[in-house]
């Protein structure tokens, strides 16, 4: 509802208020921002000249180390204060363009008081403590996002406050002056929804605080669940949700909580770099961000671990689909969990311990040491045990190595510079005889050369993950469906590759979590909240393993079943069967989303009559251009359409995207694309899409948006059958405002007929777009 001029002068009257009340908080502010900088700038000199301390002797390095830890959390805690008010300026200059978007009036239950609340993005007290602006995590603005006008409840330390929530508002005001204001009873009306979704795309994702939906404040305020499977339709806001979920958590628990202790599992680096604006602009640090592929390389150093993409890329033909199931699945979890509990000290693969060429702890020493551990210890206990009595022996072993030849060699041979450097803080007068200071100068050699031997124990060099893996291969029981001779040659495969160095994606997680589980070591404790985005390009085997290492972690599993594009399209509710039981977790939940906003009405309409329930899936009702879909009957013409289609759509959108199924389809697209416009290949390494045009693989666009997407070739060749669904789903889906098909000859079967027969594309068969 529009309201009138009277209501809207008096809005207006109030924001200009609030905006002088900011202005003068700003000034405050900057003031003490000065004086909190001059106090670093002072302390920080201050450090600089009093830690040039003599360094001569001894014992004023001890004092001076007492000072200089003194001085450092003194700095410490000055730069803190200063990004403190350096944050709280920047809250406030973002509040004065735009102090709020949201009112709530509302009668407390025994109360005859209406209270007028105004939620922003960050709260805002006035002198005498009053709320001016309620920060939209806080308790009460709850009431603004999920309830419709009557009866509700919130949040408040003594428990719930039953309310009449008598009238909703929603304002867009920027630079302090109010553009649209309406009342409502919805969560967010569509007009403010509207507005949002219609712009051109940003080049970063935005947040969403002034327009979440009701079901994504669900997600969004959960502070139950330990596993929380988010299952939403192509643009139903899910990674929006996600990340606005993390500033409410940051906000909810800001005493026992902070961004380092929150990870991202993103789909890739250009997504990483689309998102990170989001937090910084609700005024929280950013979470910790890593993608599958380097999680894994900086968990088996050394390793070259396929990625998702070269094994989507790489497509081998010959792995039998029931193997590759197998090797993702739980029961594969399982068994390895049965394999290292019964694994008995002459099954584990130990390793010779070298120095200087020589085994120094071979393997059956360390077997037996292994061996004589108290059955009743778990295999972690014991290898801690192990590797305790290991170090013992080797600094039992220094005296005896000091008489060795290669150290009396050495020390012979030693430039003065390198004898002093052993004597360190010692004076050649604190020894009585020669000899003494030759074997305080043999036992550093000793103790520096041995340092190799104490770190290939404390990093469990002694035991041979692979082979112990391949060990286990020979033990699995496999299930029916899986043929014995493939199983073998892909054991084979696997010992092949190990000699370059190299592992396959299928068994990196499950032989990470042999290793780890028989160590018990690599776990992460500091995680308290882990979220996966797109979690359909995870395997079981995978969320196994992340729960395996980060124990203390709540889980945040979210993503669409449909736009699976490494394997074949599973429903939501097969997925959340298998995690319950993957990782069973004592409060779980699902949530769904069903309504897409990214897209226009028509795009929205054709993408989802490609799925077999598309019909769940509900489109936001924005206008635009029906999708069109052209076929030409060899590539060149093809090529030509392409520049033409692309020519047509710069005039009307700012970025343009050509999205192919595979890396040599976007290469050979790029080449012509290329010559004519300012284009960019996007590759796996990016981050950044800085052109116009840009040409990329699918799954490279995972969890992007485009203003006009071109979808190359969708003919029958390129998508035969339902195992191409995900991908093209997830292409089409990437379009904001225009989505162009171009193919070559047969068009693919997965556009359905009645997309067709009910309209819900243009057809041009033979024109160019031109
Ligand atoms: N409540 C909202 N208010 C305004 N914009 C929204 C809202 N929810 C989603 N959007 C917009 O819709 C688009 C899609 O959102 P988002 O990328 O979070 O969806 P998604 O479910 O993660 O998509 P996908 O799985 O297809 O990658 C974004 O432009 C986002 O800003």
């Amino acid at each position: 509802m529009h309201l009138n001029k009277d209501e809207r002068n008096k809005e207006q009257e109030r924001v200009t208020w609030v905006s002088q009340q900011l202005d003068e908080k700003i000034q405050d502010t900057q003031t003490e921002y000065q004086k909190a900088k001059a106090e670093t700038q002072r302390v920080q000199k201050d450090y600089g000249t009093n830690t040039s301390a003599n360094y001569l002797e001894a014992d004023d390095r001890i004092e001076t180390s007492a000072d200089l830890q003194q001085q450092r959390s003194l700095t410490n805690k000055v730069v803190e204060d200063q990004a403190i008010v350096e944050s709280q300026l920047a809250t406030y200059r973002d509040l004065r363009q735009s102090p709020y978007f949201g009112r709530i009036d509302i009668q407390d239950e025994g109360f005859s008081d209406v209270d007028h609340l105004y939620i922003g993005k960050a709260s805002f007290i006035d002198k005498d403590g009053e709320f001016l602006i309620y920060d939209w995590r806080a308790p009460i603005s709850s009431v603004y996002y999920n309830g419709t006008l009557g009866k509700v409840a919130y949040d408040t330390p003594n428990g719930k406050q039953n309310t009449d929530l008598l009238k909703k508002r929603q304002f867009q005001i920027k630079n302090g002056k109010i553009i649209n204001m309406f009342d409502t009873n919805e969560t967010v009306g569509d007009e403010l929804l509207q507005s949002a979704l219609s712009d051109e795309n940003n080049e970063k994702m935005q947040n969403i605080v002034a327009t979440i939906q009701h079901e994504q404040n669900d997600i969004i305020r959960d502070t139950n669940s330990n596993l929380l499977v988010v299952q939403g339709v192509a643009g139903s806001g899910k990674t929006s949700a996600l990340l606005q979920r993390i500033a409410f958590l940051l906000y909810h628990s800001r005493d026992s909580l902070n961004a380092d202790q929150i990870l991202l599992f993103s789909p890739n680096l250009l997504f990483s770099n689309y998102i990170k604006d989001v937090l910084p602009s609700l005024g929280e640090r950013n979470m910790r961000q890593v993608t599958l592929a380097e999680f894994f390389a900086h968990r088996l150093e050394g390793m070259k671990v396929q990625t998702l993409f070269q094994r989507y890329e790489d497509n081998d033909q010959d792995l039998d689909p029931a193997l590759r199931e197998f090797k993702n699945s739980q029961n594969y979890i399982d068994q390895i969990e049965e394999y290292v509990k019964q694994l008995t000290p002459d099954r584990i693969k130990f390793d010779d311990i070298h120095f200087n060429g020589e085994v120094y702890f071979s393997k059956d020493e360390i077997r037996e040491v292994y061996a004589a551990l108290p059955q009743g210890m778990t295999s972690s206990e014991k290898l801690l045990q192990t590797k305790n009595k290991l170090i013992k022996r080797l600094k039992n072993r220094i005296h005896d190595e000091t008489k060795k030849k290669w150290v009396a060699d050495i020390i012979d041979t030693m430039s003065d510079e390198q004898y002093h450097n052993l004597l360190g803080a010692k004076h050649l007068n604190d020894f009585e005889e020669l000899d003494d200071e030759r074997d305080y100068i043999a036992t550093q050699l000793v103790k520096n050369r041995l340092s190799t031997v104490y770190d290939a124990i404390y990093n469990d060099e002694f035991l041979d993950p692979y082979v112990q893996y391949a060990d286990f291969l020979d033990h699995v029981k496999l299930p029916n469906q899986v043929d014995l001779d493939q199983w073998k040659q892909n054991k084979n495969d696997f010992l092949s590759h190990i000699e370059f160095h190299q592992i396959g994606l299928d068994d990196t997680a499950p032989l990470l979590y042999l290793r780890d589980r028989f160590s018990g070591e690599n776990k992460n404790v500091n995680i308290k909240y882990l979220f996966v985005d797109e979690i359909q390009d995870y395997s079981i085997a995978q969320i196994m393993y992340l729960k395996l290492i980060f124990p203390r972690a709540k889980f945040n599993l979210i993503g669409d079943s449909e736009q699976a594009i490494f394997k074949d399209v599973e429903s939501a509710q097969t997925l959340l069967d298998k995690l319950n039981d993957a990782i069973p977790s004592k409060r779980s939940r699902l949530i769904q989303l069903n309504r897409s906003y990214r897209s226009t009405y028509p795009i929205t309409s054709f993408a989802k009559s490609l799925l077999p329930d598309g019909n769940d899936i509900e489109a936001f009702n924005r206008n635009g251009d029906k999708p069109e879909l052209i076929v030409k009957d060899s590539s060149e013409e093809l090529e030509q359409t392409l520049l033409s289609v692309i020519k047509q759509q710069l005039q009307k959108h700012e970025t343009v995207a050509v999205i192919t199924k595979d890396a040599a389809s976007a290469k050979r697209v790029y080449q012509k694309v290329n010559a004519r416009f300012d284009a960019t290949l996007l590759k796996d390494s990016d981050r950044d899409m800085n052109s116009p045009v840009v040409v990329l693989p699918v799954y490279l666009a995972k969890g992007l948006e485009f203003d006009s997407v071109v979808a190359w070739d969708t003919s029958k060749r390129n998508y035969p059958d339902e195992h191409s669904l995900g991908v093209l789903y997830t292409i089409l889906t990437r379009a904001m405002h225009s989505l162009t098909l171009l193919c070559n000859g047969e068009v693919s079967p997965l556009i359905p007929k009645r997309a067709i027969s009910n309209n819900l594309i243009k057809i041009s068969k033979n024109s160019t777009a031109e």
